[in-house]
């Protein structure tokens, strides 16, 4: 018999799929084991979720508010346990990991307010009656989640879906098992009816049962573009489904003429290399300058980026890089480096393994300039490819050249240049004199091009929890004040 990691209509239950692990990817151990859902605990999943959605959704907001910041204060109550996880499951330093715990239980004081922001309900007075625009929820939707934030990316979808009156069937990372597991308990005992919130884990074949169910009526991802187009077409053709996708990026971001460099470099260094490269905000292509000022910043970056402490999650003093999610992602890196190198791409500094069988590897800085033929790919990892540019307009066009648009930004001391910047750049994100990582969670998170469907998460995850309702009402059936023409009474 394997342990009990799926939760169906409120019971934790053994796979009855392959099993699968989950590993430790900085100390290269086994943290955690189990069956995947199978085709008919998928179903099984959704109909409980069916079953309980309606109860749910009749319980009013209220009360399903109390349920939520019970969850919260569970969050804050065990936080340091959830990111000592979170640190296991990722290899992200452990200070990190504490952010990661805490976005989390900030969620539901912003999914509160948003809620009610852009989904409560308006009353318009009218002449005769009252007009009101109301939201209802979806019913079941499916929520997937990805392994570089385990806990926070899944929980932005599944805390406003279930203050919104969804029920939820939830197919976390098969990288990140542990952490989406203790996630699912916390809603459990802050006393969550059954069936409200259902976990599904498994690999690939588990997502795929899940997305292709005809019972679901939403599927809320975050992941990479490449599984969000599989499940863009998937769900082609089906226009009751509501499908939210927040996907990858090739985010540029663009120095201009900046007076104090250590506060530019440090700017690009949170926004190449934070969490080991692995956001989807981080900054892949920095465009420098070309001539002597964007030359001592490079020197710079490098000088930093040489000094940055990658390490253990659990090491003291803490590193600021720790291990990619796995040792097949850290040498996908190396060969990403490779390919660009064989392209006609300079190391400025190399990406290295730092330890066989893990995820350590230290960052890397490629000088792409001369590849006339740049792969517009996100190379999801701490390698950031350097592009030397002439004037601003120039550094905008190589900065829209990809096909992707999360975020972007600009490093300036001058207004006109990133009012310019501001006008012409494409991206769901855009900041000045900012890291491009770090989003807030009280602003729209998503991304246009291929790094979204324009249905944009985080503040705005509100929008695609619920469906508007229009109503005109009086309370009792009356005779117009004019009639049409041709009518008799
Ligand atoms: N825009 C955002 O908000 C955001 C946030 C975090 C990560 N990301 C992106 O996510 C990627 C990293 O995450 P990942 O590697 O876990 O993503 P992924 O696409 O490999 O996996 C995401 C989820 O989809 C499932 N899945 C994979 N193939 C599937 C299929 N064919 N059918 C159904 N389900 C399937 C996985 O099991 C997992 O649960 C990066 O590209 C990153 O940019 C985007
Ligand atoms: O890896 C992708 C997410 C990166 C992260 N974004 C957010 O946390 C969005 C805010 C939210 O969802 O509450 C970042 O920008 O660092």
């Amino acid at each position: 018999m394997t342990d009990a990691v799926q939760y169906i209509n409120g019971q934790w239950l053994p796979g009855e799929g392959p099993l699968f692990t989950s590993r430790d990817p900085a100390k290269n151990a086994e943290l955690w084991r189990g069956a995947a859902a199978s085709t008919s605990q998928v179903s099984a999943a959704i109909v409980a979720a069916r079953a309980a959605s309606v109860a749910w959704a009749d319980r009013g907001v209220e009360e399903r508010l109390i349920i939520a910041k019970r969850y919260g204060d569970l969050l804050v109550e065990h936080k340091e346990r959830l990111a000592q996880l979170i640190a296991e499951e990722t290899g992200k330093p452990y200070w990190e990991s504490l952010t990661e715990a805490a976005a989390m239980a900030g969620k539901i004081a912003l999914s509160e307010k948003a809620y009610f922001e852009r989904t409560g309900t308006t009353e318009n007075p009218m002449a005769d009656g009252r007009a009101f625009i109301r939201h209802k929820p979806h019913g079941v939707v499916a929520v997937f989640g990805p392994y570089n934030f385990p806990g926070h990316l899944p929980n932005g979808h599944i805390v406003p879906a279930l203050i919104a009156g969804n029920a939820v069937v939830f197919k976390p990372s098969e990288l990140t098992p542990k952490v989406a597991q203790e996630m699912v308990k916390l809603w459990d005992q802050a006393g969550l009816p059954a069936g409200v919130l259902n976990l599904v884990q498994g690999e690939v074949s588990t997502g795929q049962a899940l997305a292709a169910h005809p019972n679901i009526d939403g599927l809320f991802f975050t992941g990479s573009s490449r599984t969000g187009n599989v499940l863009h077409t998937q769900l082609a053709g089906q226009p009751s489904k509501i499908l939210a996708l927040e996907m990858g990026g090739n985010n540029p971001l663009v120095v201009g003429e900046v007076a104090d460099i250590d506060a530019a470099v440090h700017s690009i260094v949170q926004s190449a290399f934070i969490t080991a490269g692995q956001r989807c905000t981080c900054a892949r292509r920095l465009l420098l300058p070309k001539g002597e000022a964007g030359d001592r910043i490079l020197a710079r970056l490098l000088a930093v980026t040489k000094a940055i402490k990658v390490g253990l999650y659990d090491a003291e003093p803490q590193p600021f890089m720790g291990s990619m999610i796995s040792p097949q992602a850290a040498k996908s890196m190396i060969a990403a480096q490779a390919h660009l190198l064989a392209l006609g791409g300079q190391s400025l500094l190399m990406l290295k393994s730092l330890q066989a069988d893990t995820g350590l590897v230290s960052p890397g800085i490629i000088d792409v300039t001369a590849i006339s033929d740049l792969p517009d790919e996100e190379y999801f990892g701490p390698l950031l490819q350097v592009i030397r540019y002439g004037d601003l307009a120039e550094a905008l066009t190589v900065a829209n050249n990809t096909r992707y648009g999360l975020s972007a930004g600009l490093l300036s001391d001058y207004q006109q240049d990133w009012e310019y910047f501001f006008r012409h750049i494409r991206a769901g994100i855009v900041n000045w004199n900012k890291p491009i990582t770090g989003a807030s969670g009280a602003a729209p998170f998503g991304g246009v091009g291929n790094s979204g469907n324009h249905r944009a998460s985080a503040y705005y995850a509100a929008d695609y929890c619920a469906y508007p309702v229009a109503s005109v009402e009086d309370d009792k059936v009356s005779m117009p004040a004019n009639l049409s023409p041709g009518l008799n009474f």
